[in-house]
């Protein structure tokens, strides 16, 4: 069941007055676990570059694709190959997708990362890389916002290890016109919640995004997310709801086809692998213990893909 569009709250991350973002921060995260974000610093420019290379390659033969299919979780993954929803006994999603994860000169754990043969995509890699360093600067500024919206330092993920050297991945995404109009079964990407701390969303005027705000109410009620030119959408992944006991909220959201094709790219900025996810001090007491236990970062994603592509 579809219906109103969302809003959701817009979020200034040049604003000057650190100490209310903060609070429309903890607001946004408690209420919706989404929210927009604008003064983000990348440009309308670099947006359209990073979506004519996707386009670029998502166009290329797909022989040329699967010579970069994915492995060490970068690369390409096809259409159907994942689905997102373990839950359900919906098909695979009608997606086909291109993961970047931490750079070179960013990573210290090698050259794992996969790229398009610059014979053919000569700007790929460049405008790849320019964008996932500015994308991750972004993230880095909006999570010392959000360790201030949670009463900590803001330079608590800092200093727990999180954000030296973070599990950031780049995905780009397509999602081809023509498939699963109407079909019940098959979704662009089919109902979850992301799994990490952050996500940054950039994405085509191109409508099919909903979230679901109360994941347990049947039946479920599914609201689109509009787009605004020029905003990342932003929402709280699953290992962010576990550190804040549940306080800021991981949304489960979905993709609809919609009979027109729609490029985006997700930025999922996780901490590092070996940095410990444990309540914060500001979100438990004697009333309202921890839900979960402590897990290690990289242990806690490993099991969330090994799900996914079961
Ligand atoms: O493409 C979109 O708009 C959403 C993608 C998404 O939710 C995801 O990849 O986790
Ligand atoms: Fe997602």
């Amino acid at each position: 069941m579809a219906n109103s569009a969302l809003q959701l709250p817009i979020i200034d991350l040049c604003s000057s007055d650190r100490i209310s973002t903060a609070q429309s921060i903890r607001q946004a995260c408690m209420e919706f676990g989404f929210f927009y974000l604008i003064n983000h610093g990348i440009e309308e420019e670099l947006f359209k570059r990073v979506f004519e290379e996707s386009r670029k390659f998502f166009m290329l033969p797909f022989e040329e694709n699967m010579k970069v299919v994915r492995k060490n979780h970068r690369g390409y993954t096809p259409l159907y190959a994942e689905k997102l929803d373990t839950s359900s006994s919906t098909k695979g999603d009608s997606k086909e997708s291109f993961y970047i994860g931490p750079l070179e000169d960013i990573a210290t754990f090698g050259k794992l990362n996969q790229w398009p043969p610059a014979e053919l995509l000569p700007l790929w890699r460049s405008t790849m890389e320019d964008y996932y360093k500015r994308v991750l600067n972004a993230g880095k500024t909006l999570i010392s916002l959000l360790a201030l919206a949670l009463n900590l330092e803001e330079d608590f993920f800092e200093k727990v290890g999180a954000l030296d050297q973070p599990n950031g991945f780049l995905r780009l995404l397509h999602y081809p016109g023509e498939l699963g109009i109407g079909d019940q079964q098959i979704y662009g990407a089919s109902s979850h919640s992301d799994y990490g701390m952050i996500t940054l969303l950039a994405a085509e005027d191109v409508a099919g995004l909903q979230v679901c705000r109360e994941k347990s109410e049947q039946p479920q009620v599914w609201e689109d997310v509009p787009h605004i030119k020029g905003a990342f959408i932003v929402n709280i992944g699953d290992m962010m709801e576990r550190w804040t006991n549940c306080l800021f909220r991981s949304t489960l959201h979905r993709v609809l086809p919609t009979g027109r094709e729609r490029h985006s790219a997700a930025f999922f900025l996780d901490p590092n692998p070996d940095c410990m996810v444990e309540c914060l001090k500001s979100c438990c007491s004697e009333s309202f213990p921890p839900r979960y236990p402590p897990i290690r970062s990289g242990d806690y994603l490993e099991e969330r893909f090994r799900l996914t592509y079961a």
